[in-house]
């Protein structure tokens, strides 16, 4: 059917099923390494393919399916052109540069300090050797508080807007009705419907907006989804608004969206106020929900494998001193285990797992060991990528030290195809944030807290709708006894 709809690829990511797609995907590239997945698209199962699509040699474009995910304003994920791309990248690159890691480190510190102050008041008594965790304990509920956290963070870096939502325990924000009501909406649920929306129809670019409007007709739920979708938009749209009044007002913000209201010498920039909401959109929704899959992952990969925790406490207990009760940026941006635990983290589960879509150039481009004709739509999920077993021996293991290795072309190996957050000129913008996020997130909470699961056999489970959300990760917590 593949080969001339892709209907049934829709159905692929609809269906309810007990493994998530990127996984279903990965067990059918073991038998075939290039498989058609629709009409005109090849999706490829070996690592090689991620540098000869993504990688900056790579001369591929992105696909249709961006165009029609656009939805009006245009952003740095979805400008196919690579000159406008280019353009704009360098309108907001240095907002995005290390050098400002201590400023955001002053939001990151302000926000950890609130869920200090939550997870403080969900502490229990310590589980003792041989214990069951008791379900009334499970005070925790780690995917809740990560979005809370990192969606509240990004605002902050990116919109100069503090939202608190970690202190409040909850993610509503009032928007206006057509009518001129008013209601409350979660802002991540809402983000996720909209995901949930278009990840099930966009595959069939062409016939997209058609799809959507019979499935709103026969679907309740479709239909509600969309609604969620329209509601995410408008509250973007407030808080880019808002934020567009500040600095007409003269204030001069330090933050992500500064660069697109004035350029470095004052000049106006060549942006639509549409697609400034775009990119606020894009900037919140990537920024929030990218850091918070990853560190819900992070912290059950850790909990699962008390070696490996025993292990990072170590490490961070050397690095901290007694006093800091938020890891300072200084103290752990180099700390190699955190890092190898959180990489590993990302290469099981990356937090955008499914197949990322380019077009080949007109002439064709080979890839991994196939000439690909022009004009196809070309892609591999690092959800793959990253469990080429000739590439990352023993994929499914969770082993950080596999990043410790020095010096060998193993390691340049894995790097060149270990793709969380892309490759080449499209590659995420974010990353130097997420990374401060993460790294200052996770040594205060392993070096204050201890963790239980459920139990010993207790596992994640996710959804996958271009993102790979874990469910829920329900936790045991109590304060450790630091010397
Ligand atoms: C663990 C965290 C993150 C992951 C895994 C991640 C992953 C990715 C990936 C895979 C892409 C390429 C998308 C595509 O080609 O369709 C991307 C692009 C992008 N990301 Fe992230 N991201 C993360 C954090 C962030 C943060 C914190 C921000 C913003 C503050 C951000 C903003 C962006 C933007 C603006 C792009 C588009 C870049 C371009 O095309 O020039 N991301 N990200």
């Amino acid at each position: 059917m593949s080969g001339i709809s892709y209907l049934g690829y829709c159905w692929e990511i609809a269906r309810s099923h007990k493994y998530i797609h990127s996984r279903r995907l990965h067990d059918a590239h073991g038998k075939h390494p290039v498989m058609r997945v629709g009409p005109d698209w090849l999706s490829f199962g070996k690592a090689q393919a991620a540098k000869d699509i993504y990688g900056y040699a790579s001369s591929c474009s992105k696909a249709a399916i961006y165009d029609a995910l656009s939805g009006g304003g245009r952003h740095l994920v979805n400008i196919s052109d690579k000159s406008k791309h280019s353009a704009r990248r360098r309108m907001v690159a240095a907002a995005y540069a290390p050098r400002h890691s201590e400023k955001w480190e002053m939001s990151i510190a302000e926000s950890m300090t609130h869920l200090l102050t939550q997870m403080d008041r969900r502490c229990t008594t310590p589980l003792e050797a041989g214990q069951d965790v008791d379900p009334n304990e499970l005070n925790f509920e780690a995917m809740h508080w990560s979005n809370l956290f990192t969606f509240e963070v990004i605002i902050k870096i990116g919109m100069s807007k503090d939202m608190r939502w970690v202190e409040m325990g909850n993610d509503l924000i009032e928007i206006t009705n057509a009518d001129g009501t008013t209601k409350k909406i979660s802002a991540v649920h809402c983000l996720h419907a909209g995901s949930r929306a278009a990840a099930v129809l966009v595959w069939d670019t062409e016939r997209f907006s058609l799809y959507q409007s019979i499935a709103k007709r026969l679907s309740k739920k479709y239909a509600e989804h969309l609604q969620q979708a329209a509601d995410w938009r408008k509250a973007v749209s407030n808080i880019t608004r808002e934020r567009m009044e500040r600095f007409k007002n003269g204030e001069v913000l330090d933050d992500l969206f500064q660069p697109m209201m004035t350029g470095r010498r004052g000049e106006e920039p060549d942006i639509r106020d549409q697609d400034r909401i775009a990119e606020a959109d894009q900037m919140i929704n990537g920024g929030g929900d990218g850091p918070a899959i990853s560190l819900c992952s992070t912290l059950y990969y850790l909990v699962k494998n008390p070696a490996t925790l025993t292990r990072l406490r170590e490490e961070i207990d050397n690095a901290l001193s007694p006093s800091d009760r938020i890891a300072p940026w200084s103290k752990v941006r180099n700390l190699e285990y955190l890092k190898a635990c959180i990489d590993e983290s990302m290469r099981l589960s990356p937090p955008v797992a499914t197949d990322l879509l380019r077009k080949t150039p007109p002439e064709g481009l080979k890839v991994d060991t196939e000439m690909v004709p022009g004009n196809t739509t070309v892609s591999i999920s690092a959800y793959s990528a990253h469990r080429d077993p000739d590439i990352f021996e023993d994929p499914e293991a969770f082993r950080p030290e596999r990043w410790l290795i020095r010096g060998e072309d193993k390691l340049k190996d894995m790097r060149a195809v270990f793709i969380p957050f892309s490759l080449g000129t499209r590659a995420c913008i974010g990353r130097n944030i997420t990374i401060v996020v993460q790294t200052v997130f996770l040594a205060t909470l392993v070096k204050r807290y201890e963790f239980a699961l459920p139990d010993l056999n207790w596992e994640l489970e996710f959804d996958e709708y271009f993102n790979l959300w874990p469910l829920k990760l329900p936790l045991k917590l109590w304060q450790r006894e630091v010397a």
